[in-house]
């Protein structure tokens, strides 16, 4: 298996280097040079694998011989054993309908926790391998920066710089961030939104000289490791619900802001499993549900919601997508990229469009229908989502008014968002590890946000 670029100017690289590239070095993203399908057997052998098991079979596909097997298993058997449930993303059943995908029993209580338990050590096993050391750049919009630094906190020869917008995460989210202080660790809020974040780690990550300099490495979605990582629950859930005795089509409704999660969801879909819908929620940082209904994708004014890791306006993975929806045609995305880069504008029309519709239904879902979801969801079914996952729930439910069947990625615990939770008066007990977070002093600095002024940073922490 080798990697390429979306826009065609890398040479085929192996998996190790593909991870270690981050951005491909051409400006765009990096893609499997052809997706492994698998056969109806395999799917039915793989239905009685335990997550760890499946997770091996699926990396093994995209890794080859370049990590040995058993370092492999290893890898994932230890990113694994970090989480508080046994099946690591397990399946409730609300309704013959509804179905609950928990992503968030890893250490951080989001569902970044997945990849990045095994990314971070994917990493560390790289460093000692290759004797190198790993500085990793990201920026977040609450989740990922906590389970970032989770996976790598205190580890041997790696580093991690975290942007957040400041003040546009929730306090859990902050307090996971910045209460850690481990020498290893640099936390910088950001005068700005996420997008002037990831717009900055996306420039630095483009300046090449600069990255192969500071060995600067990706860990946001970005990295391809995170979307293959995270295909792995899309296979364990469908299983998980035969074996709860559905029988049919299943969809999945997918809290969208960065687009990594879905599209792992679509490639998961492309490598042979039967995937219904896959339903795209935003909440009102609509980009892409407007993409999806109009074939228009521009950037509209940015708005803070309940919902605060999805308020983003450019998703990094789209152009992944348009990859695909256009043939996997190099010259075609290149295109699309610079003009978007100079009009802030892409149009798909004619049968592209159809296509996009054919790939995926999408819907917007406004604050206080959010905030309505959290409360009908509670008194129906005494589950407490948490305001991503209610956006996943609200799409879902128009496929449950067509008697349709959908898994609603739940892709945090909802003591990550008690702000919002609280406006509908419902009140929750935290779980002990975020309780205590409360008690601990915090470590951050706020910056402007000037590639100059983080590069700067960089360099004194590295
Ligand atoms: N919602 C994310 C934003 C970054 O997305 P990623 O999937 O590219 O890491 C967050 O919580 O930080």
């Amino acid at each position: 298996m080798k990697y390429i670029s979306t826009r065609g100017q890398v040479s085929p690289i192996g998996f190790i280097d593909a991870i270690l590239m981050g951005l491909a070095d051409d400006g765009g993203l990096l893609v499997p040079q052809h997706i492994p399908q698998v056969s109806e057997a395999t799917l039915q052998k793989w239905q009685e694998l335990s997550y760890p098991e499946l997770a091996l079979e699926i990396f093994s596909l995209y890794v080859n011989d370049e990590i040995p097997r058993a370092d492999l298993k290893k890898l994932v058997d230890d990113s694994y054993a970090t989480f508080r449930d046994e099946a690591v993303t397990p399946v409730r059943k609300l309704d013959d309908s509804r179905y609950i995908l928990e992503l968030f029993h890893g250490p951080t209580f989001a569902f970044k926790d997945v990849a990045l338990q095994f990314l971070g050590n994917l990493y560390s096993y790289v460093s000692a391998k290759t004797n190198s050391v790993i500085h990793i750049l990201g920026a977040t919009s609450g989740d990922t920066g906590a389970s970032a630094i989770e996976g790598v906190r205190g580890k041997e020869g790696i580093r991690i710089c975290i942007l957040h917008p400041h003040q546009k995460v929730s306090k859990v989210q902050e307090l996971q961030m910045t209460t850690i202080n481990d020498a290893n660790v640099l936390n910088l809020a950001v005068e700005g939104t996420f997008d002037d974040c990831q717009r900055i780690i996306k420039d630095l990550f483009a300046d090449v000289d600069f990255k192969v300099k500071y060995h600067l490495r990706a860990i946001n979605s970005i990295n391809i490791a995170r979307i293959l990582a995270q295909t792995v629950y899309y296979f364990y859930a469908y299983f998980q619900l035969a074996k709860q005795g559905h029988s049919g089509k299943v969809s999945f409704s997918v809290p969208t802001g960065n687009f990594g999660d879905i599209f792992a969801g679509y490639l998961a879909k492309k490598m042979g499993l039967s995937v219904d819908k896959l339903v795209l929620a935003t909440n009102e940082n609509n980009i892409l549900a407007r993409f999806v209904s109009e074939g228009v994708y521009e950037p509209g004014a940015f708005r803070g919601t309940h919902s605060p890791s999805m308020d983003i306006q450019v998703a990094s993975n789209f152009e992944r997508y348009l990859f695909y929806l256009y043939g996997e045609d190099p010259q075609t995305v290149t295109q699309l990229m610079a003009q978007f880069k100079a009009d802030s504008r892409i149009v798909v029309t004619g049968d592209a469009l159809k296509q996009v519709q054919a790939d995926f239904a999408a819907y917007s879902v406004g604050n206080e229908e959010c905030l309505d979801t959290i409360s009908e969801y509670y008194q129906k079914y005494g589950y407490l989502l948490d305001p991503h996952t209610a956006c996943g729930a609200a799409a879902s439910d128009k496929l449950a008014a067509e008697g349709e069947t959908a898994i609603v990625l739940s892709t945090a615990h909802p003591a990550k968002f008690d702000e919002a939770i609280r406006l509908r008066s419902i009140s929750q007990t935290y779980p002990e590890q975020i309780q205590q977070l409360f008690d601990k002093p915090q470590f951050v600095t706020v910056v402007g946000g000037t590639n100059e002024e983080i590069k700067n940073r960089l360099v004194s922490f590295f």
